[in-house]
């Protein structure tokens, strides 16, 4: 990486500058132990000139002692820290790298492939936007391929791109190529998978992953590097509905109350039309406050218009009761608000989720305690058959219906991810035992969660957002 140290030495600003303005893409590495991940990743790093020197002369000295490759320098070791923490037995969380090319900033997660690290790995998917599936050419599809496909699926990752890797230890052949890439075919089938690319590389030799290999003529695709630089992954953000959950009630004096929080989906206009949710109560943006917008010598809002994923403030027109945890949404096009919510669920925890008990579920901003009443079932994420079971232990992915104490806007996943999802945190232990996406209002009881109907004062509103705000444990509705 010396030509980039140069930039930062010479240009510190103009290398910042550089970087702050190219698109991000995140992605994850899913395999099987062994099936080259780290090689992969290591390679990809040093082909595109993004390892320090000194982290390159490490990974030579330590290729000698400890390498698997002979004179070469063990790509492997470039990144894995992450084998030490698992050889000594600590928990692994995910690992982030970081690189960049000409045209993109990259974030890697990093993630275990061992079924017990299931929960690693949804952690790890549960912000990417490409999931690269690792597959060992000389093994083909194994159950681990399964059941990351699945769990890519579930967190709604929509691009997949299969490396078919170790390709020199098959000759490099084109049947075995299109052998497993038909397999795969049928498997993204079966789970929805909706875009699939497949490239076959040698993350050894370092075919097709930056440079195009001269080995596998046949292939007439992109190599790996060149796929990442340049899909779209845009998604339709004008056809989404506007979220804002909010985040701080700002109230600097008497005649300011802004609502802050970062825009989790679609747009909003000063003058718009807005709901608040679950209170239902409606207003009209009245100014939007953007970052950097106001200055000493400029006190008033100029932005008539904000847009995912920015960070602002909203006034509204009328003083309605907005607190932290609470939804903005724009009245035109409604979510529906229940407390009874079907789930998919993940179990994070060691101790076993138990039926009926009470959890908080933190979603965007807001938390509220809550249950899970009924689990529809469990899903086998290797075979992906369905089982009937009482409870779930740790790593298991079942379909429940989830009851809260207080009704919350129901966006579900699919639609939208940050507003789609939530976690499960102990009430005792305060640790996260499980996270969720939510799939739809509970059918049997849709309507049962009515807004209240009756008109409160403003003291009586107040009093019940101060009840709210510094007694979370009495659960208090919100009127
Ligand atoms: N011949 C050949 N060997 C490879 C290739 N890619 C990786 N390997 C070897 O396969 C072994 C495992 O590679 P790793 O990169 O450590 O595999 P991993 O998937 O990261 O494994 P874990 O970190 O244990 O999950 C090493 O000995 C690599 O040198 C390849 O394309 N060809």
């Amino acid at each position: 990486m010396s030509q980039e140290n140069n930039k930062i030495a010479m240009d510190i600003e103009g290398y910042l500058k550089e970087h702050e303005n190219k698109d991000m893409l995140r992605f994850l590495t899913c395999g099987s132990v062994d099936d080259g991940k780290s090689t992969l990743i290591g390679r990809m790093l040093y082909d595109s000139k993004m390892i320090f020197d000194d982290q390159l002369s490490a990974a030579e000295g330590e290729s000698k002692k400890y390498g698997t490759t002979g004179e070469k320098i063990d790509m492997a070791l470039l990144v894995d820290g992450l084998q030490s923490e698992r050889e000594q037995g600590i928990t692994i969380d995910v690992a982030y790298r970081f690189f960049a090319t000409e045209n993109r900033k990259f974030i890697i997660a990093d993630t275990p492939g061992h079924e017990q690290y299931t929960r690693n790995m949804v952690t790890g998917a549960s912000t990417a936007d490409v999931a690269i599936i690792l597959i060992d050419a000389r093994k083909g599809i194994l159950t681990q391929t399964r059941r990351h496909s699945f769990i890519v699926n579930l967190l709604g990752i929509e691009h997949v791109i299969v490396a078919i890797n170790k390709m020199d230890l098959v000759d490099f052949s084109e049947e075995v190529y299109n052998d497993i890439s038909k397999a795969y075919g049928v498997l993204a089938d079966e789970l929805g998978i909706k875009n699939t690319y497949y490239i076959p590389v040698s993350a050894l030799e370092g075919d097709n992953v930056v440079d195009k290999s001269e080995k596998m003529p046949w292939y007439t695709g992109m190599p790996l590097l060149g796929l990442l630089d340049s899909m779209d992954i845009s998604k339709e953000q004008t056809a989404e509905n506007f979220r804002l959950p909010v985040q701080y009630v700002n109230r600097p004096n008497l005649d300011f109350r802004g609502f802050c929080g970062t825009i989790a989906a679609g747009e909003v206009k000063v003058g718009d039309e807005i709901t608040v949710l679950p209170s239902g109560k409606t207003t009209k943006v009245k100014s939007i406050i953007n970052a950097g917008d106001i200055t000493e010598d400029n006190r008033t809002a100029t932005t008539q218009f904000a847009y995912a994923p920015m960070a602002v403030t909203i006034t509204t027109e009328d003083e309605v009761d907005i607190s932290r945890g609470d939804m903005i949404v724009h009245t035109k096009s409604l979510p529906r608000v229940s407390n009874s919510l079907k789930v998919m669920l993940v179990w994070m925890d060691e101790t076993p989720m138990e039926v009926g008990r009470s959890y908080d579920i933190k979603r965007a901003t807001s938390v509220v305690s809550g249950a899970f009443e009924h689990i529809n079932y469990k899903v086998d994420v290797n075979t992906y058959e369905r089982e009937q079971v009482h409870s779930l232990g740790l790593n298991d992915i079942a379909s429940c219906k989830m009851v809260l104490t207080q009704p919350i806007a129901a966006d579900a996943y699919e639609m939208n991810r940050l507003t789609g999802s939530f976690i499960v945190v102990d009430r005792i232990t305060n640790n996260t035992v499980g996270a969720g996406m939510i799939v739809g209002v509970s059918r049997r009881e849709e309507d049962a969660a009515k807004l209240s109907e009756k008109e409160y004062t403003d003291a009586e509103r107040a009093l019940n957002q101060y009840i709210r705000e510094n007694f979370p444990e009495w659960e208090c509705k919100v009127v």
